[in-house]
């Protein structure tokens, strides 16, 4: 055999093995493109894909009638669609819920807007993964132990109580959503963190959280740009806040923390000096939980107070214990103790089912950090997956007649992952216990002291995102005799 025979068999061999090596790289990558299932349902238009509709039917608060339920019916529990230029899968179910919310950090990771980012500050809770995120979640857990929850109750009785001396008394009518902002607004801010509000403060952050889901576009006089001037303004005030806290601690020693049982800004200062968290961390969480508690808590409370008011049973029943926890309170003030708000069940009862109806949150968006296989589809990564509130609260594989109103259902216990206003998995609200004394507290003062009715009983609900009553839930009161 020549040589040139020789070189011409080898790149006969060599083509024939490179050919073999091509082919059986594109059966693999055919085959799993086979196995690469995408779940069902319609992307809609090119980059936008379906997010008018999306939208369109969130500010009527119609997301589950007119967007989710229709597409669950044509596709499934699992459909995908594109949103904000994302593609998304929107996932329904105990099932689905327990699934996505308990991998949080493995499978996925919460994915909020820019603009959101942005104003809360990259060191906020909501963008902490793994230490970082147990570490800040471990300090505001140590405020709402049974010893903070025990410290806070006077502390928001005594807010409640100036709160309708100063807002209600001498009124005839008043919107109760707004009064319950501004409720709310200094129970984060005095009982929770033990930071004084001044005059001024909550207007600042009303325009902060009012940019958090607006396009992040910075242009003069966008709603953008008004949030992120109004938070640099409580940037400076924080930053000066924290510094004398810091000071503060630092000049009293160990003693300071001890007198300030469940006092979160002490708590984060003090994390801040042990090095745990940065000063800028414990700014952009003080934001952070405004937002988180301020809308949230506002809407629980109004949608409260307008089921009370159509169910007329369930009134005479929520005010009987509140009559009976006065009839034997007799300290002075009128303060609660923790003991006693924990027998206030039934009131809790109603909250929770008008949470069920009318859930603060209707969900939230996670994005996939690997390709997930579930249900036998994948979710490529990269995608968003939004799980929602909805389709749990509404389906009456979970709950009997959903549609009506009936606190009594929550005498049984709820399955996990079904009832889920508070989130689930390892973001599950950190401010729950403070969001059911709020609720609790405000209820109870309210109900012993005045007569209320609703001025317009039908009335509608918006989001703008969050969901808010349309003209504040105005109210007619006068004191009980
Ligand atoms: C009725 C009132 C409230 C409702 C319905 C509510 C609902 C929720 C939901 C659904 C989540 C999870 C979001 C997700 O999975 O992406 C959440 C997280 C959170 N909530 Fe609440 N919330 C309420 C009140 C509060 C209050 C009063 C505070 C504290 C002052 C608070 C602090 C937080 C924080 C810090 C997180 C983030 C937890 C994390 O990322 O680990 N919330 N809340």
């Amino acid at each position: 055999m020549t040589i040139d025979q020789v070189s011409w068999m080898f790149c006969v061999l060599a083509a024939m093995i490179a050919f073999i090596i091509f082919f059986k790289q594109k059966n693999i990558i055919s085959c799993s493109k086979y196995k690469r299932i995408l779940p069902p349902g319609d992307m809609g238009l090119p980059l936008i894909g379906e997010t008018i509709e999306f939208f369109k039917a969130q500010r009527k608060n119609r997301l589950f009638d007119d967007f989710v339920q229709p597409r669950i019916t044509k596709y499934g529990n699992i459909f995908k669609t594109r949103l904000l230029g994302s593609p998304t899968v929107v996932v329904n179910g105990a099932e689905a819920n327990r699934f996505f919310l308990s991998n949080e950090f493995k499978l996925v990771i919460s994915s909020w807007p820019s603009s959101s980012v942005q104003l809360m500050g990259i060191d906020s809770i909501m963008q902490k993964q793994g230490e970082q995120h147990r570490c800040l979640r471990g300090i505001i857990a140590s405020c709402l132990n049974s010893s903070g929850l025990e410290a806070l109750v006077p502390k928001i009785c005594n807010t409640v109580q100036r709160h309708l001396d100063t807002h209600w008394q001498g009124q005839d009518r008043l919107s109760l959503y707004r009064s319950a902002k501004v409720l709310t607004f200094t129970v984060v801010f005095e009982c929770l963190l033990g930071i004084k509000v001044e005059p001024g403060m909550l207007k600042t952050f009303e325009r902060v959280l009012e940019g958090v889901f607006a396009p992040a576009i910075r242009f003069p006089g966008s709603r953008f740009s008004r949030a992120k001037k109004a938070r640099q303004e409580i940037e400076k005030l924080l930053v000066k806040v924290v510094r004398e806290k810091r000071k503060e601690i630092m000049e009293k020693g160990g003693n300071k923390e001890k007198e300030e049982v469940g006092m979160l800004l002490s708590q984060l200062v003090t994390g801040m000096i042990r090095g745990d968290v940065t000063e800028k961390e414990v700014i952009d969480n003080v934001v952070l939980l405004v937002f988180a508690a301020h809308d949230t808590t506002s809407f629980a409370i109004a949608m409260t107070f307008k089921m009370l008011a159509q169910h007329s049973d369930c009134y005479s029943l929520l005010l009987q214990e509140h009559v009976d926890i006065k009839k034997n309170n007799k300290r002075a003030g009128e303060i609660l103790t923790l003991e006693e708000v924990k027998k206030i069940k039934y009131t809790w009862q109603v909250a929770r089912e008008s949470m069920r109806l009318f859930p603060p949150i209707f969900g939230s968006f996670r994005k996939a950090v690997a390709d997930i296989q579930y249900q036998g589809f994948t979710i490529p990564r990269g995608w968003k997956v939004l799980w929602t509130a909805y389709g749990t609260h509404c389906n009456e594989e979970y709950f009997e007649d959903p549609l009506s109103f009936n606190p009594n259902r929550f005498e049984e216990s709820i399955p996990p992952y079904v009832y889920l206003p508070f989130g689930g998995g390892p973001r599950v609200c950190a401010g729950y216990q403070l969001a059911k004394l709020n609720i609790i507290i405000f209820v109870h003062y309210v109900v012993t002291r005045y007569d209320w009715s609703l001025i317009y009983p039908n009335e509608s609900i918006t989001m703008d995102p969050l969901p808010f009553p349309s003209h504040g839930l105005p109210i007619k009161i006068s004191p009980k005799l």
